[in-house]
């Protein structure tokens, strides 16, 4: 399959202060054409630092990027012509009218008047922003303008798209829709897309491939089923009526299964084990003739939160701010 991003040694630096922060460092990724790959990483992680850098937002620190055979450095105009960049920020001009801000995208990008103007339309129409068109930008609620982020970024239906947390601020169905038009542009256009997000439901369902991040490097990169395979068991959460229960029951499980996870709280015991949906019959079995009586049995697959934190010991979905800042006038920097 034809190369669409090669990175080399990747690094970017901020410098505030006497500080420096390594927010990318020595990042080595070969994405190819019509692959769907999600970046996750916890907040600071160097997700968006990185799409920043591949979309010519951001001028690497060292190393060296090329996108749809582009250089990232030397080459910005062409790269900018051969994507979509759906960025955390809000992109459309304040003043003019949200129909107006599309079609003129479109034209940016190469599309007639005419094609970006039936292009907008449908989008509008998709997007639930039929009767917004003629409203300008700055009257339009937060997930409105988001909504008009996105129609952006599709206008002229993009070979190569990268979207950094497109659905943040989204409701359910807009959700839902953005998914579509993310899986209409792959199969009707083989695109290739590059996302961020920070819903791991929603990595887990478009993503062909993740690459998890963190702090600036990647420490996992592959399918999520073979990442849920690899790097997290099923989860059996039990609850007992006592803590001496769920204490015996929490040795027994450790002593039958060493490979298990076995953790205990007062009156509950989890349990994380490869195949453990196939051992609850035994374990249940162990404790009867233990005489010790579970009030609750759960198994859960594994999620990609639990990959996420059997790798780096901490959890996506720990609180969240927002550090992005997206400017082009950072491409000096
Ligand atoms: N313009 C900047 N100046 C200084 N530090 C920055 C700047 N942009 C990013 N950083 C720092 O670089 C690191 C990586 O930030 P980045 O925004 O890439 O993370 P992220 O994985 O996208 O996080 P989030 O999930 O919160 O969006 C963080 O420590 C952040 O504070």
């Amino acid at each position: 399959m034809d190369t669409m991003i090669e990175t080399r040694g990747l690094t970017r630096e901020f410098h505030t202060g006497k500080k420096t922060v390594t927010a990318v460092k020595d990042l080595d990724l070969h994405i190819a054409q019509g692959e769907m790959v999600a970046l996750l990483g916890p907040n600071g992680a160097g997700k968006s630092t990185t799409l920043r850098m591949l979309t010519t937002l951001l001028a690497p620190t060292t190393g060296s990027a090329t996108v749809a055979g582009h250089d990232v450095v030397t080459d910005q105009r062409a790269v900018r012509r051969a994507i979509g960049y759906i960025g955390q920020g809000n992109s459309a001009a304040h003043a003019q009218r949200a129909i107006d801000e599309l079609v003129v995208s479109g034209q940016s990008y190469g599309l007639s008047r005419t094609q970006a103007r039936t292009r907008a339309a449908e989008l509008m129409e998709s997007l639930g922003l039929s009767e917004q068109a003629k409203q300008k930008v700055m009257t339009l609620s937060g997930g409105q303008r988001r909504r008009l982020d996105i129609a952006m970024g599709l206008i002229h239906a993009p070979g190569l798209l990268f979207l950094d947390e497109p659905s943040t601020g989204l409701d359910p169905q807009n959700r839902a829709n953005l998914q579509e038009h993310i899986l209409d542009l792959r199969h009707r256009h083989g695109a290739t897309v590059v996302l961020t997000t920070h819903y791991l439901d929603e990595a887990d369902a478009l993503a062909e491939r993740i690459v998890v991040v963190d702090n600036g490097r990647v420490v996992a990169d592959d399918t999520p089923a073979a990442l849920k395979a690899d790097h997290a068991g099923d989860r059996i959460a039990l609850t007992f009526s006592s803590p001496g229960d769920a204490s015996r029951a929490a040795e027994r499980a450790s002593a039958a299964h060493p490979a298990a996870q076995v953790t205990h709280t007062s009156r509950a015991v989890d349990i994380q084990v490869a195949g453990g949906s196939g051992i609850v019959a035994g374990l249940l079995g162990d404790y009867a003739q233990a005489g010790i009586t579970p009030s609750t049995v759960e198994v859960a697959r594994p999620t990609l939160d639990d990959v996420f934190l059997s790798l780096t010991g901490r959890s996506l979905r720990e609180g969240r701010t927002d550090t992005s800042i997206d400017t082009l006038e950072e491409v000096a920097a």
